[in-house]
């Protein structure tokens, strides 16, 4: 049974998925202290929060058993990323389940902030009937400087269209052509603070866009220029903002997201130019519905299946691609933890090859696949595929992966070399469709050979009787051989020999192999064979 806590106010529905499955058991403890969180974390397979939770890194340490941390929504910026990385959690978020809630607050703060809504609201509901304070501006023909051209920022500028606004849009992937099939400007941070009216954004908040918009940005903004922002506290610096808004610089503005939330601004949130919401951008039944129901059947698919698919802090892999590289997950890795064993040394550096189709496919995962085995053999087994890259890099190891089209006589090919010095050693496998994988080299040797879980690895040289001898000293010690693959460079040169055996062979048995005349080393070779492939 895995457990699951969910520690933000999460739609009841879209948690079926995870609540309707007898693997998973589902605590909903909302506005829990830190304190306590810290505490009761450490019981927990999956975490589920939306903002409100600050995911710090002395939480994810006390989190032992959690394998996912699921945001219900697109900002992780609440989650140490890095920490949760470190120990090996997978993280993931709900990217498009808020789209339209979001896209949809800001067109209704825009148009608030135009006709001064809130601000009329408050004056009627108050006794008041005040037309001339409330006069507003309308969005057709003004220009809108959209920053941030990702999802949001996209629905927002295709709906400002049908205001009949100008729009120029500034993100770093925006590209000339997806502008003109938008209909919009490609612009630049300076063009849109020269040209544009209303200004809204919609980038993640990172140390890149923490204070994009900040005093010297207004200082050149159109005077009277209007700025909303639905998307995080920080990206515009609030003091900045409420100095522009009160020298009139800035019209007005329209604020979702705070920098503290609660905000603790009270020029901000108390100021008459400003209207404010408290982060409600996703707070629609339908949003909250599909965030909840997205990132449940991602925790689901995780535990039962192993698939992945919006993690912040791995490779991204779409279903297709995953599909095809699937028969070399497991395979990749056994290849790996069999060289490690064989080569008897920690590897300096690691170099992969992927020929054949793979060439066109996405291959993080299987390279993490490998160097992790290679590395938990010497480290320690807390490495993952999520935490492998950070290992590496402390241990200051090198690696390299090529990509070839050629095919080396199979539709793919993935070749591992490790080395140490001036020492190496190469393995590589193949899988073949309808009979499965196979390790077809190793040093140099071709052979055929299926992984099993016991393995006897001889390195010797081609002369007469020598199979027989090995056969005659395992038969003695009661150890079976399944099968054997042998591999020779020249007749009578150099060659190696692997038996599949039913047990492991122990030390004295190995000893006594030793001692055959022109036979060089023995290994014995354990390598996990996973239940559905016994
Ligand atoms: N108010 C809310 O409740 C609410 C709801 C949903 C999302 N959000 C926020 O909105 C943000 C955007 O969401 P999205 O789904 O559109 O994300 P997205 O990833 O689809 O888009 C973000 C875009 O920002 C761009 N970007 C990054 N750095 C930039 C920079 N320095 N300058 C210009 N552009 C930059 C990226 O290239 C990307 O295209 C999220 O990160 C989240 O914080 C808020
Ligand atoms: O990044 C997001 O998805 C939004 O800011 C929504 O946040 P919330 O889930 O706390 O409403």
């Amino acid at each position: 049974m895995y457990k699951v806590i969910v520690t933000d106010p999460i739609s009841e529905n879209g948690l079926n998925a995870l609540t309707s499955n007898q693997e998973f058991q589902v605590d909903q403890q909302t506005g829990l202290d830190p304190a306590v969180l810290v505490e009761v974390i450490k019981d927990y397979d999956a975490l589920i929060v939306r903002s409100q939770t600050q995911v710090t890194r002395e939480i994810i340490q006390a989190a032992d058993r959690m394998k996912v941390i699921a945001r219900a929504g697109v900002g992780v910026d609440n989650i140490d990323i890095e920490a949760a990385t470190e120990k090996g959690i997978i993280v993931i978020n709900a990217p498009a389940g808020n789209t339209i809630a979001a896209t949809e607050h800001t067109m209704a703060m825009m148009l608030s902030l135009a006709r001064n809504i809130p601000q009329a609201y408050g004056s009627l509901t108050s006794g008041k009937w005040e037309r001339k304070l409330f006069k507003g501006v309308e969005l057709y023909q003004k220009t809108l400087g959209v920053v941030g051209m990702g999802r949001i920022g996209t629905e927002v500028a295709k709906r400002a269209k049908g205001f009949q606004m100008n729009i120029l849009g500034y993100d770093p992937f925006l590209t000339e052509d997806r502008a003109k099939k938008l209909g919009i400007i490609k612009a630049s941070l300076d063009e849109i603070a020269e040209q544009a009216d209303f200004i809204t954004v919609h980038t993640p908040l990172t140390a890149e866009t923490r204070g994009l918009i900040n005093a010297d940005y207004f200082a050149k903004t159109k005077k009277g220029v209007r700025i909303i922002n639905c998307a995080r506290g920080g990206i515009i610096e609030e003091q900045a903002l409420v100095d522009a808004v009160n020298s009139g610089q800035v019209a007005g503005a329209a604020i979702d997201v705070f920098e503290h939330e609660p905000p603790e601004n009270a020029g901000l949130t108390r100021n008459p130019r400003i209207i404010v919401t408290p982060h409600l951008g996703a707070s629609t039944t339908e949003a909250q519905e599909k965030v909840a129901e997205s990132v449940s059947e991602e925790i689901v698919g995780i535990f039962t299946s192993g698939s992945v698919q919006h993690a912040i802090n791995l490779p991204h892999i779409s279903a297709s691609v995953q599909q095809k590289i699937r028969p070399y997950l497991t395979l990749s890795e056994q290849m790996a933890e069999f060289l490690m064993q064989v080569f008897k040394k920690a590897p300096n550096k690691i170099n992969i090859n992927y020929y054949g189709e793979l060439f066109l496919e996405d291959t993080g995962l299987l390279t993490r696949q490998m160097i992790k085995a290679l590395l938990s053999y010497y480290l320690d087994s807390s490495i993952n595929i999520v935490n492998v890259m950070q290992v590496l890099k402390a241990h200051s190891l090198s690696y390299s992966v090529q990509k070839n089209a050629a095919h080396k006589g199979f539709t793919n090919f993935i070749e591992l070399e490790i080395v140490n010095g001036d020492d190496k050693a190469t393995i590589a496998c193949t899988y073949l469709t309808g009979f499965g994988g196979r390790i077809v080299s190793i040093n140099g040797y071709r052979l055929d050979m299926e992984p099993e879980k016991y393995l006897l690895y001889i390195d010797h040289m081609d002369v007469p009787g020598m199979i027989g001898n090995v056969g005659s000293i395992l038969g003695k010690g009661s150890i079976n051989i399944g099968s054997m693959y042998v591999g020779r460079q020249t007749i009578g040169g150099k060659a190696v020999m692997v038996l599949t055996v039913d047990k492991p062979v122990p030390d004295g048995l190995r000893d006594e192999l030793l001692s055959i005349e022109d036979l060089n080393d023995v290994q014995f070779v354990e390598i996990d064979i996973p239940n559905d492939e016994n």
